[in-house]
């Protein structure tokens, strides 16, 4: 359902083109931040790409194409111990083997029809080289190699030989922008003579943990509780894609809440906080999110996490994620993994089709349970309560419960866990 927009509302011009929610449903809201996350991204076109060394490139995602710097391979070479020769035997021997000969050893040597020089493997095989003979189908005799009797003829049919550019050429296209570069495309740009890859910057997230009853060490007595989210939810942002700036502890008083919101706005790209979304005098970040951001989703159609808001700050974006653990953390994988996506250019993770394995009971909302994979078949943790953490970190993936239930053995979606 589409909110109405009061007019004392703040309308960033990033956020214009998107029409905002109101108790959105799962699908819409993960939609809405993710083209808020692609809406922003726009705004940091100047900053939006860095140069990295390839060990640092896999997980990152590609700002511009790569091109391969030479062909791949990029010298013709031998994939045996053995001779490369031209034309059929017998071949005369322009020098002879080496045990401790190096790869390049051949590098300067034109093969004339009947001569041959010793190769080994990954070694520069020379120029007019039509096979190579391995060494144990090979017998020198005095001046002149042949091969040795019951030799394979297909010996002869270059197979051992790797031309080079077989793989791909001088700038031929190697990674595509909007990639997400794995450990093995960081390892061929590396073979196609590259030393760094252009990438995305990363969006840079804060975190602004609310609550004044919460503790950060030892165990709580009655009415505080240990916070459970400065060793998560930076993990899960990173996890994401993020790069995690300021994690940052505020009690509940609403000038000193501002104070660290609009410092934490100034250098941040996507803002967090935990707590404070619900209605009671204490909740400072909601009317917050409402003074200083256009409010593009306000409340999700969904259980657990349904306070949560997505706020269009004028330089960013904020995420009010309920303080119950598991509400924060499903919202953070669903609205914040989505912008997060956005902001890099992916595409959303999507959730994925799953069999059901017993009965689901409905609800009076949509809900995203905690569930494990047993059998091939999905079946809801225990202790999945939104104040609870022990069914999310007993799971395989959140499932998507719709009201009206799931049956055992039915279609129903799951949400991989980016950990
Ligand atoms: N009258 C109503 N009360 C509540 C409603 C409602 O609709 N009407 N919604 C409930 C739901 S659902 C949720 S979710 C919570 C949302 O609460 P807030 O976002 O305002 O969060 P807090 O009240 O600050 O805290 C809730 C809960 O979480 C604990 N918490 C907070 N921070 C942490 C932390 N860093 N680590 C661990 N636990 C944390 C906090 O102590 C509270 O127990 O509102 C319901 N109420
Ligand atoms: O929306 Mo709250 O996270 O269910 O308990």
């Amino acid at each position: 359902m589409a909110a109405e927009q009061s007019s004392r509302e703040p309308s960033p011009r990033w956020s214009r083109a998107l029409t905002a929610l109101h108790h959105a449903d799962r699908r819409a809201a993960r939609a809405l931040a993710h083209t808020a996350g692609a809406a922003l991204a726009r705004t940091r076109a100047e900053a939006a790409c860095e140069s990295v060394p390839l060990a640092e490139a896999p997980g990152r995602v590609l700002a511009r194409d790569a091109h391969a710097a030479c062909p791949v391979p990029h010298y013709a070479s031998s994939a045996m111990d053995g001779w490369a020769v031209r034309g059929p035997g017998p071949w005369r021997p322009l020098s002879p083997r080496h045990d401790d000969a190096l790869p390049s050893t051949a590098s300067d040597v034109a093969l004339e029809p009947g001569t041959a020089v010793p190769v080994v493997t990954g070694g520069v095989v020379p120029a007019g080289a039509t096979t190579v003979v391995r060494d144990e189908y090979s017998r020198v005799d005095g001046v002149t190699l042949d091969l040795a009797p019951g030799a394979p003829q297909t010996e002869l049919a270059g197979r051992h030989l790797r031309p080079a550019g077989t793989e791909c050429a001088t700038g031929d296209l190697l990674l595509a922008e909007g990639d997400t570069v794995s450990p093995v495309d960081a390892a061929l740009a590396a073979v196609a003579g590259l030393d760094s890859l252009q990438v995305r910057t990363p969006p840079r997230v804060a975190v602004l943990l609310t609550g004044s009853e919460v503790l950060s060490a030892g165990v709580p007595g009655p009415g505080r509780v240990r916070d459970a989210f400065s060793m998560s939810l930076p993990h899960i942002a990173t996890a994401y894609g993020a790069r995690v700036g300021t994690v940052q502890r505020v009690p509940d008083d609403p000038e000193q809440l501002a104070a660290a919101f609009d410092a934490a706005c100034a250098d941040h790209d996507l803002v967090l906080t935990t707590g404070g979304t619900s209605r009671s005098a204490a909740d400072h970040v909601r009317p917050l999110v409402h003074a200083r951001t256009r409010v593009l989703v306000d409340q999700l159609g969904l259980q657990p996490g349904h306070p949560a808001l997505l706020g269009a700050g004028e330089r960013a974006a904020v995420l009010a994620l309920p303080g119950n653990p598991l509400g924060a953390v499903v919202v953070l994988l669903l609205l914040g993994g989505g912008f997060l996506a956005g902001f890099l250019g992916r595409e959303p993770q999507p959730f994925t089709p799953a069999v059901t394995g017993v009965d689901v009971p409905g609800g009076r909302s949509d809900r995203l349970v905690p569930a494990r994979r047993r059998e091939g078949a999905w079946v809801p943790c225990r202790s999945v309560g939104s104040n609870m953490l022990s069914g999310l970190a007993a799971a395989d993936g959140l499932l998507a419960v719709p009201r009206g239930g799931l049956a055992a053995g039915g279609a129903a979606e799951i949400l991989a866990l980016p950990w």
